[in-house]
């Protein structure tokens, strides 16, 4: 083994990837990204993609992840941390994540399609640099690198849940380290999580807690039931809503977890 050098990043250098990374099954076969869309659950907050994955890939997915290793949560929970119970694994995988990245919809939908989220009919210039810029700034907070390779997986079971919390941003470099000697890693930020919900279940609800302003004192929780294939993208860091993951009464919620990252 070579010595370690202490100015050296300790992480490994021309691989991408941890070892023993999952051989996740092939992204095949999903829907063109023509027939999906950036649904607004609430603007600014909380984005749905309904078919993101087809319900044969879900099922090759959750079949292939019930084969790795997952850990049943909290092992030792810490002490700001939310109470939660359920089944996961985690892992570093920059290949992986890049392939939900671009071979899914997901860059598309994000850095391409994002002008559909505008309302205003009357702004003109939807397409030029730097209103796409401008719109990735005040959207994603910058124009989206790719997905975190922090990748989770989280199985609920009866009785399993999710309790209240913000989802925190963290700071990262992206790619986690360079793939190539002549990738440049860039200092990079998570901005909004993505969970992907690869089952129904009863219960299992993902739901999220608008804040009372004056004009609305007692706003109604928003309310996301699982769908099979479903992506949903919220915000986080500080303009994170609280929300929690409601107890699985039947059958189990499988969800898989990443984050949307961008230059810092
Ligand atoms: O499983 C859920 O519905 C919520 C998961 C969540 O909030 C998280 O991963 O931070
Ligand atoms: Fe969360």
């Amino acid at each position: 083994m070579p010595p370690k050098s202490k100015k050296q990043d300790a992480k490994p250098q021309p691989t991408q990837n941890q070892p023993n990374c999952p051989n996740w099954p092939p992204l095949r076969p999903l829907l063109p990204p023509a027939d999906l869309s950036l649904e607004p659950l609430l603007r600014d907050q909380i984005y749905l993609i309904r078919n993101f994955l087809p319900s044969t890939l879900c099922k090759t997915y959750a079949s292939f992840l019930a084969s790795l290793p997952l850990t049943t949560t909290p092992g030792k929970p810490k002490k700001d941390e939310a109470l939660r119970v359920n089944d996961r694994f985690q892992i570093d995988d920059a290949r992986f994540a890049e392939m939900l990245w671009s071979q899914t919809s997901l860059k598309e939908l994000v850095t391409e399609r994002s002008e559909e989220l505008d309302y205003d009919e009357d702004v003109d210039g939807h397409g030029s640099p730097a209103e796409i810029a401008e719109r990735a700034q005040r959207l994603w907070g910058g124009e989206p690198l790719g997905l975190n390779a922090n990748i989770r997986i989280y199985r609920y079971t009866k009785g399993q849940f999710f309790g209240q919390h913000y989802d925190d941003s963290n700071n990262i470099t992206f790619p986690p380290y360079p793939s190539t000697a002549l990738s440049r890693a860039t200092p990079a930020r998570t901005t909004w999580t993505l969970l992907i919900y690869l089952t129904t279940s009863t219960g299992g609800e993902t739901v999220f807690y608008p804040e009372a302003t004056r004009a609305n004192r007692n706003p109604e929780p928003i309310v996301v039931a699982p769908e099979v294939g479903m992506a949903l993208l919220h915000r986080h860091g500080d303009a994170c809503m609280l929300h929690e993951g409601m107890e699985v009464t039947g059958g189990e919620k499988w969800v898989l977890r990443s984050d949307l990252v961008v230059p810092r």
